[in-house]
């Protein structure tokens, strides 16, 4: 198990891009089912930073975006993750998942329509400090390719590709601070997904980002973190 981490930085030009720290992960460490996936995995993130993970398949991509999620604690044995300098603690589960937004990587089957499902989301109660900040999903409708009227459509009749980037845009409105992606565009053709690449990249959140693609490491820029084989413990 080794990690290593390559600067291949581009001048970013999202608004306010102070190199203010959002996200700092400290000496992080996940063991599970007797491997070692990582250990001291250390890195900063400033406002609109993209930082791709680039690992093979089971070397615990995923459980690192659904722990900075605050989705997942099993198998993290050490270490820490602050977000504007507070820890999940501090700032309570609730605080951070409106601040941290994990998008999933399998198709989402809630029931009614994304226009609902939205709604619901800025009327929780954690968010309603929030309520009036929020952007308008369907103002990215067009960025990302879809159709003006997918956001009411139930999700059961979108499809893998639509139902993604429908996901993707309710959590953009909610103005997150950080964007776990896990593999964001597996399921997009090419001219979608550069759709989208481009959409997050202007984004102004930090964007932690699973790929299996050299190529839009290329195209979007970005710090690359590069785990490697778990170790048999
Ligand atoms: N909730 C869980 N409890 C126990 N083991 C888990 C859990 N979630 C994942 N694992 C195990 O942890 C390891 C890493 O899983 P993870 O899904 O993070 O890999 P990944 O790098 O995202 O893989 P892929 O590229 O195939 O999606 C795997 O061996 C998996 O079986």
């Amino acid at each position: 198990m080794e990690i290593s981490v390559l600067d291949k930085r581009e001048p970013c030009d999202c608004e306010n891009s102070a190199n203010e720290v959002v996200l700092s992960v400290q000496n992080l460490g996940c063991a599970i089912l007797g491997k070692q996936l990582f250990s001291k995995l250390t890195f900063a993130a400033s406002r609109g930073e993209v930082i791709f993970i680039k690992a093979p398949s089971g070397s615990g991509k995923t459980l690192l975006l659904k722990h900075l999620g605050a989705l997942q604690t099993t198998g993290f044995h050490s270490g820490e993750v602050l977000l504007g300098g507070q820890t999940i603690q501090e700032l309570g589960v609730a605080n951070w998942r409106t601040r941290v937004s994990y998008i999933w990587q399998q198709r989402i089957e809630f029931p009614g329509t994304p226009a609902e499902t939205f709604q619901e989301l800025v009327s929780l109660k954690f968010q309603k400090q929030r309520q009036q900040l929020h952007l308008r999903p369907e103002d990215f409708l067009s960025a990302v390719g879809l159709e003006p009227d997918a956001l009411e459509k139930e999700w059961r009749v979108l499809s893998g590709g639509q139902s993604q980037r429908v996901a993707l845009i309710l959590s953009l409105a909610l103005k997150p601070d950080v964007l776990l992606l896990d593999e964001p565009t597996s399921g997009l053709d090419p001219d979608t997904t550069v759709l989208v690449e481009t959409v997050l990249q202007n984004f102004p959140a930090v964007k932690i980002w699973v790929t299996h693609s050299p190529e839009q490491v290329d195209r979007v820029g970005g710090r690359e973190i590069h785990l490697t084989e778990p170790i048999e413990l």
